[in-house]
């Protein structure tokens, strides 16, 4: 155990990203016994006692891990259970904090965060916000949120959204990139498998490099490109017109527009 204790409390909608939260805390040893996962299925949730309907007794910490179209419905069943103590920590995509305000007027304090998938591995990366936690609350948050990996608060509500797009949807941008590269080595000649496993085992290795020596992806580049040599050539096109910088520039645009639509959505 690292001897950090989950406030006592319940995970409405555990899913994909709930679960890999939870899997990230059990894998590092943080106690969750006062924990509840609210789940309709009731399915298993390892690391966690699973509910189809919320318990008695109020929580300190409410996490909201359903989808945002959900949040008005949830909250009908929610608001009323909480009390002044409760802070509400929600991962939904694009939901602010003066909607959830709104649907939740009780509640201690709003937090919002924005994790992606390797928080499951304490490898992630959580984008945090609040109008309204004090000192001490952002402290017990920043303990136990950073178990799952890189964790900084943002300074203005729109920071999230830069790590949504950026951070949160990042590991499927990643994925399409490893897989986009397996294709290539399997199209000049690997069995799939050895294809896809050098694809991975470039994109990790690259990052455990980069994240221990601190080098910068410019320099980093550099020193794999030979002047003259077949990665430069490789580069050129990355680099050209229409190459990598223009590709995520308009894939995390359109996530960007979309993660606004969902805000707007929540507003009404
Ligand atoms: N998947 C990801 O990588 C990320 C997801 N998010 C956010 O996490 C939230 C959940 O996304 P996923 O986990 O991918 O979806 P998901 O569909 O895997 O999980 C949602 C869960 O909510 C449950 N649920 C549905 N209705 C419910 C209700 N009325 N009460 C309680 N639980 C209910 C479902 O059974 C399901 O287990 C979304 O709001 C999304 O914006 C945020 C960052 C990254
Ligand atoms: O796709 C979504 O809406 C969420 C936000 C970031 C990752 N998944």
């Amino acid at each position: 155990m690292s001897g950090l204790v989950m406030p006592s409390g319940w995970f409405v909608g555990c899913g994909n990203m709930g679960g890999a939260m939870v899997a990230g805390w059990v894998k590092a040893g943080v106690d969750l016994s006062a924990l509840t996962a609210i789940s309709p299925s009731g399915r298993d949730i390892p690391g966690v006692a699973v509910s189809t309907d919320l318990p008695d007794g109020e929580p300190e910490w409410v996490w909201l891990g359903h989808k945002p179209y959900q949040v008005e419905e949830v909250a009908a069943k929610v608001a009323p259970r909480i009390g002044a103590h409760t802070v509400i920590l929600s991962i939904l995509a694009g939901v602010e904090c003066a909607s959830l305000r709104r649907l939740f007027p009780e509640a201690r304090a709003i937090v919002r965060l924005m994790p992606n998938l390797p928080v499951s591995d304490g490898e992630g990366v959580t984008g945090l916000y609040s109008d309204d936690a004090d000192p001490a609350l952002r402290d017990e948050i920043s303990a136990i949120v950073g178990k799952l990996g890189f964790a900084p608060w943002g300074e203005h509500e729109a920071d999230l959204t830069a790590i949504s797009t950026v951070a949160g949807s990042g590991p499927a941008y990643v994925a399409r990139f490893i897989a986009a590269m397996a294709r290539q080595a399997e199209a000049l000649g690997l069995p799939a498998e050895i294809a896809q496993r050098l694809a991975l085992e470039t994109v990790a290795g690259t990052g455990v490099m980069a994240r221990a020596s601190g080098e910068a992806m410019g320099p980093l580049a550099t020193r794999v490109a030979s002047p003259g040599g077949s990665t430069e050539a490789g580069l050129k096109v990355l680099d050209g017109d229409a190459g990598m910088d223009d590709l995520v520039a308009r894939t995390v645009e359109a996530a960007r527009r979309r993660t606004e639509e969902m805000a707007a959505a929540a507003r009404d």
